[in-house]
This record gives C-alpha cells, structure tokens and sequence, in this order.
C-alpha cells in the first residue's frame, strides 16, 4: 500500500467516507499547505479533543474547490482604500470529496499545522453477493423513507441509492447519513471487511430512528447543495483528474446538446419548447443559478429514450422455458403469465390489463417480474412505491423549485434507456396519501390509463412522453389496501406462501445453486443433505416466502469458501463438505425458532387457531385461564372490536349450553364472564394487533376445555367464525391458514362446512398430509378438538345429530 505525507486537518465528532463531499473552513491555507497549491489532505477524527488524540485512521480528501473567505467587514473598510485584489485570502472554504481511507503512521506538528505520515488502506475483499447489494439499498430506502428530513434531501437520497451501482460507495453514502455517534461512523470507516462492513451499515439502518432535528436539516441541506455543486464541476469536466485545478466555463455543452435536440425524434411542439430553453441557456451566464437548472433539464431531455426500443421476442415456448428455468412450481400463475403475453403478442394494441403478484413477502413476485421482461427482451426496471407520499414524487416537481427532479417514471426510462421497458410497481399497496402532498395514487392511475398515459407530462419535463409502450406489472402483500380505482386498473394473481416441501425443492433447484455461485465456490465443493435444508427452514426461518432462507444458505456457503480459500492457499486437498445438521448449528448457531405446539397445549385451556396475516398463515395459539373471583373478564394480546366481540358471543354461547358452569357460584352473578370465576384469555406475540371473527371456535374451545379440565388435541388445528347459536360460520384465507399450519405440523384442520369448497385449491402434497373436518354446529367441533370426548355429555351439552 503507498505511503505519502499530508497536511492533517484534525476535526471533531464528524467522519469523512470516501466518496462523500464535506465542507470546511480552513484557517491560513497557505501555512497549511507550506506555501504550495493545496489539492489534497488528510482528515482525521479527535477520539478525544480534550486531550488532542486522533484515531488512528482517516480520509484523505481531494479538494473540488476553493473559494477565499472574504468578510462583510473587511469589504466596508476596504471599499475605498483598497483594490479587492488585495484582500487577505488566507481564510478558504474549502468544498473537498472524500478520495481514500488512509492509516496514521507517524504525526508531527510543523508550526501551528499538523503533518502525517499516511499510508492508504483498502478492503480486504471487494465482492460480496448480489443478495447483500440488494438489502444494502432496501435498507437505505427503508431509512430515507422513515427518517424525517426535507423533502427535497429525501427525494435526493433515494434517487442516489437506487441508482449507485458500486457496493462500495453506496455503503459510505448511506453510513454517511446515519444518525450514529461518531465511535460507531468510525467503526465502519475502519472495517476493511466489505461484507461485514455492509452488514453493520444494515444494522444501523434498520435500527436507528431519527430524531426532529429542524436545525439539522437546514444544514444538511446546505450540504446537499454543495454535493451538488461539487458533482457539477466534477461532471463539467472544469475540474479534472486531481481535484484542485479550476478551468472556465465553455460553449461545448451547447453545442453538443443542439447537435443531439436536432437528432432527437421527438413531438415537434415538445422539440419548440426544449429548444427554446437551450437558446434561453445561451443568454445566461454560468453564475446564474437558472443557469445550472436549465442546464441539468437539457441533460435529462437528452438522455430519454424518445424513439429508442427494444424487440420484443414473442416466443412463447421461450417464455415458458425461462418462467421455468426461473420458478419451481407456481403452475397456476406461469400459465395465467403465458396467456397473458400470447394475447399481448397477437393484439399489439392491447392496453388496459395490468397483472398485480399479490402474496406474502419472498414468494416471488418481484423474481416473476424479472422472469417476465427476460422473456419479452424487455429491460426490467422496479419502482419502489412503499412509503411514497407525495404525488411529486410520480409526477415529478415543477422546475420552480429548488432541487426539483423529474418523477420516478421518467428516471425509470432514462436508466432503462428504451421506451418499452417492463416497470414494476412494487408495494403498490403502500402509497400513502397525504392532504399536502397531493395523492399518488391519483397521479399513478393517469400513469397507467392506457387513454391518458400516451402524453403522460411530467411537471419537470413540461413536455409529454408517451409511456403507453411500457409493460407495467404491480406487486402487492395484500389487495384490500390498494385504493379502489387502482385495483380496478389490475388483474389480481395471489402468490400464496410455500410449503415445506416447496421450500425444500426452491432451495435444492435454484437457492442452493444461487448462492454457491455467489459466494464463489462451486457446486462441487458442497452438498447440502435435505435433512440440512429442512432443518433451516423449520428450525432458522418461519416465513411463507424463502428470503430468509436463501440468506441462511447464502451464510453458509460464505463459511465454506473461508474453509475453501485457506485450503487453497496453504495448497491442501479441499473433500466435497457435506452440510449436516451439525454443520448448520455450527455455521447458523443455536435454532431460532423450535416447534413448542405440543408442549404448550399440553394443559386444559389452549387450543390452536389458524391465521391470515399479508406475510401468509400463522397459527395463533389462545391461552385462557381461570381464578375464583367476582366473574370478571380480561382479554389481552392487542385485539380489534370483532375479535373481542367473538369472545363474548363465545361465552354467552357456553352459558347457555352449560348452566352448571355458568352458575358454578352464584352468589356472585356476572353479566360479561363466568359466575364466581374470573377468566384471562390471552393471545400471544401480544405486540402484534390481531382482529378478524375467525378466532371464534377457537375461542370456544379453549374455553371449554379450561371450565372442563380437557385438553385440546395438538394436532389439530382450527378456524370458523361462531354465532350466538353455536353455528359455524365460514371464513376468508383458507388456503394460506392451511398452508401456515402444515408448515407447524399440524395434522388435522377443523373448518366451516361451508368453506368445503376451498379445499380443492390447497396444493395435493400439503392436503396428502392433513385430514380435514368440515363442520357445521360448534358442539361438532368440541366432539372433534377435545381429547375426551366424554365430558360433553357429562356437561349437560345438547347432542345434536351429527
Ligand atoms: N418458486 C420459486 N422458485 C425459485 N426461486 C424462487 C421462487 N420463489 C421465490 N424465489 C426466490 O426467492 C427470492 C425472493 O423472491 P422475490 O424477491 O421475488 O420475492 P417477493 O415476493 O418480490 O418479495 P417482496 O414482497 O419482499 O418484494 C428470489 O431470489 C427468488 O428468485
């Protein structure tokens, strides 16, 4: 690594990462620089400033420019003795971009100025999966979007994550933002390990929370200003190469733009107004801040794809191969894509008709989008509609405003690069709507009504682009939350989550492969066992999708290729590793998450209940317990309205059905609960806001089996709404709660009758494993749930012909 000596600027609770611009005051440059022109130095962070001690390493920076501070003071006395020129310029601003990570080797002050001896480091490795890059950016976004800073910074940061392709600089640029004290910014300014490094920066990301710091957004608007002001002279090419150097403004940009607007094909009237804002250009000068605005909107003019497009393939047996290659299983939603682009194929000017993947996260909607644009020779681009609230931010700013950008759209079409791209609206389901910031979801339906969206105009644009060419998909968690008239705009396709045996062959036939290739070691260097891929997808993940375990198969594969490369360089024989059980908790460590099913319901008062939730079926265990008392009743676990409604008709109806126990003592009478007994009826993960009448018979159960002293069976779980007369009532989200269920094990699913109907779209190696009772009347359920069916009949119940 090359060793140099700098000037050292030492500076306080701040860390400079590279490629970031930071700027400062310097006192006496020329002292600083030892006379010479200034055009790089180091910057190190005081560990304590009390007692002058620096940590070990820092940035180097190169200056992108400099400008001598001259004061309102200074200028009146000055103004009538004194030509300008000489005014004292030994104050500088210093606007300088962060170029390298450097270690301190030695330290001398020289005058009042400090001196290093430096040597630059860099990362110990530079690849890291595509996997990491992608939560990397996903949890800036994540950040940016829930972290309260101005608009126009939030709208900048989003734009620059999504688009900064180098993992490396996007880890610095979002550390660079983080509200993390200064100990933890220079952590990650000393991890060489990019993996490990981008690992801590997700961590912060995701867990930090910003606080209300107005004072602190004005300055980092300053700030991104200045970011702005630097990437212009950097992209002007005035200052080149080593920063320091500074050139003249020249007439090559417009002539260049007029050379491409006269090439570009696009509306006439649209070329008249485009062409009036570069003759416009030509009138101001460089200092003009309209200048560089209208500068910045020729730039993007240029770079649309006004005419370009790509050819669309048109293969079906080729789609169909690659919808294949890409997915395991999804027969249903492969067949209903491939009707979809046979018809799109034939008619050419079929508009309308949008395909919305709707499912829990992981199950692979996006990847399907993706599947999709390969198929059609389309480019793919995602759109990350989660959190949007602002209807700028679809339809871009009106150029009035400082900082303004065009919206997600036209950015979509200038990184695509062609008019016909497949965009993918992804979370379409989580646009918000503010009553300041206008209603996205009003301006994505012009975007995606084939009767307006041909002159879809862009409020930063001006100028129409047609965006009818364009393949719009949609991704959603769930279809109630999507606004109304957006819904209507779309074709719903329902992802349910995977079994166990799907996961176990999604991870064999492509996560698996994926991620070996990823971590760059070959397949046969390693062999998972399914017992290993089953263990980690009952015991590490609990999830409809397989993110979670694609990850733990990409963290083990990465502690293989450590193995893999330290036998490679001490040159010993590397035998194909054979991942067991035991080498997953070694690599993974202890299991997560266990199967407690059985040990829980192994009291009177639990019985299992199955649930819906937008990340797929769960199952929610209700705990009921019972003290002598004054007949009060508690329900805690965070329940909606309905849910506590199920649980008062369920003990209004074992009331009525069990007079014994309702009167157990009746010198205290309850109107809510029982007589002489106060009951508990918990719902655990107590965090999580449940609701929703499905719970009923499961409410029921567990209350019967406490006032009996029955246990519930453990394999068997259930879902039914229940009415005051003990009928079971049907219920929404059957195949998800099954699917949710069979991945805990259970063996049996208690369901309405008239949810019968259901069962034929639960896949045949889920229902092969479970036995399904369809019932009509509650009794039918208790005769079925409990593991003595003999105390209904000692309680008095009514027997009805089942
Ligand atoms: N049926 C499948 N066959 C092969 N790989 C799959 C399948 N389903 C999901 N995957 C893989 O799982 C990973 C996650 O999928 P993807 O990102 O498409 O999920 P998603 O449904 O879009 O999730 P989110 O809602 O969080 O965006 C990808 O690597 C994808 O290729």
């Amino acid at each position: 690594m090359s060793k140099t000596r700098v000037p050292i600027l030492p500076i306080g609770h701040r860390v400079i990462f590279p490629g970031t611009t930071v700027r400062i005051t310097i006192s006496n440059i020329s002292e600083f620089s030892r006379g010479k022109k200034l055009t790089m130095f180091g910057i190190l962070p005081f560990k304590d400033p009390d007692r002058k001690q620096f940590y070990n390493y820092g940035t180097l920076v190169g200056i992108v420019h400099e400008q001598p501070v001259i004061r309102r003071e200074s200028l009146i006395t000055n103004f009538f003795n004194t030509p300008v020129s000489s005014f004292s310029r030994n104050d500088s601003n210093i606007i300088a971009i962060g170029v390298e990570r450097f270690k301190l080797l030695s330290i001398s002050e020289e005058g009042k100025n400090l001196w290093g001896s430096i040597q630059i480091e860099k990362d110990t490795n530079t690849k890291v999966s595509d996997t990491l890059i992608e939560d990397l950016r996903k949890s800036g976004v994540h950040y940016v979007q829930r972290a309260r800073m101005a608009e126009a910074i939030s709208r900048e940061r989003l734009q620059r994550i999504q688009e900064e392709k180098d993992i490396t600089n996007l880890g610095f640029y979002i550390a660079s933002f983080l509200e993390i004290s200064t100990p933890e910014k220079q952590a990650l300014l000393e991890n060489f390990n990019l993996e490990s490094r981008t690992n801590q920066i997700i961590a912060h990301a995701l867990n930090t929370t910003e606080e209300d710091q107005i004072s602190e957004e004005i300055s980092k608007k300053v700030q991104k200003n200045l970011q702005e002001q630097s990437k212009r002279i950097k992209s002007d090419g005035v200052i080149s190469g080593i920063p320091g150097m500074s050139g003249g403004e020249s007439d090559d940009f417009i002539t260049k733009i007029q050379q491409k607007l006269d090439t570009l094909q696009m509306p006439e009237n649209s070329k008249k107004y485009v062409q009036g804002e570069l003759d416009r250009l030509r009138t101001l000068r460089s200092v003009n801040p309209e200048y560089n605005m209208i500068r910045t909107y020729l730039e993007t003019v240029c770079a649309l794809p006004w005419n370009t497009s790509s050819q669309d393939k048109n293969d079906i047996d080729q789609a169909q191969v690659q919808l294949d290659n890409d997915h395991f299983g999804l027969e249903k939603i492969k067949k209903r894509i491939i009707e979809y682009l046979a018809v799109r194929g034939l008619k050419k000017d079929m508009k309308g008709s949008i395909l919305c993947f709707t499912g829990p996260p992981g199950v692979g909607k996006t990847s399907l989008g993706k599947s999709i644009a390969d198929a059609m020779g389309r480019k793919f681009h995602r759109i990350a509609l989660g959190g949007v609230r602002d209807e700028a931010e679809i339809r871009g700013h009106r150029r009035t405003y400082i900082g303004s950008m065009p919206g997600v759209f036209i950015h979509a079409l200038k990184s695509c690069g062609t008019n016909n791209p497949v965009i993918l609206l992804d979370e379409i389901d989580k646009v918000g709507k503010d009553m300041i910031r206008g209603d996205p979801a009003s301006a994505l339906l012009e975007v995606l009504d084939p009767a307006q969206n041909h002159t879809f105009t862009d409020h930063y644009m001006s100028v129409p682009f047609d965006l009818s060419n364009v393949l719009f998909l949609a991704t959603s968690n769930r279809i109630e939350t999507i606004p109304a008239p957006l819904r209507d705009r779309m074709e719903v396709i329902e992802l349910t989550g995977y079994s166990t045996y799907e996961k176990l062959q999604i991870a064999k036939r492509f996560l698996v492969p994926k991620q070996v290739s990823e971590n760059g070691i070959k397949l046969e260097i390693i062999e998972f066992t399914d017992d290993s891929l089953n263990k980690i997808i009952l015991e590490y993940t609990r999830e409809a999708g397989v993110r979670q375990l694609e990850r733990n198969i990409g963290s083990i594969c990465r502690g293989i290729a450590v193995e893999y490369s330290k036998a490679l360089k001490n040159g010993s024989n590397f035998p194909q590793k054979i991942i067991t059980n035991a080498v997953v908790e070694e690599i993974l460590g202890i299991p997560i998450f266990e199967n407690d099913i059985e040990e829980r319901l192994s009291t009177p008062g639990v019985a299992l209940g199955l649930a819906w939730t937008p990340y797929g079926g769960k199952v929610l265990i209700v705990e009921t317990s019972k003290s002598q008392g004054s007949g009060k009743l508690r329900i805690t676990g965070q329940l909606g309205d309905v849910m506590k409604e199920s649980v008062l008709t369920a003990i209004s109806w074992i009331k009525s059905k069990f007079p014994s126990i309702a009167n157990a003592n009746s010198s205290s009478r309850s109107d809510e609960g029982f007589d002489g007994l106060d009951i508990h009826i918990h719902f655990p993960a107590a965090a999580v806001p449940k609701d929703g009448p499905s719970a009923g018979i499961t409410i029921t159960t567990a209350l019967v089996s406490l006032l009996s002293g029955v246990k519930v069976r453990s394999d068997t779980g259930m879902t039914g709404e229940i009415s005051l007369k003990g009928n079971v009532l049907p219920i929404g989200g059957l195949k998800e709660k099954v699917l949710g269920a069979h991945r805990m094990g259970v063996k049996r699913i208690i369901l309405p009758e008239r949810n019968k109907k259901d069962i034929k779209d639960i896949p045949d190696y889920v229902k092969k494993d479970l036995e399904f009772i369809c019932v009509r009347k509650i009794e039918e359920v208790l005769r079925e749930a409990l593991e003595d069916k003999s105390i209904l009949g000692k309680m008095e119940i009514d027997n009805p012909k089942l």
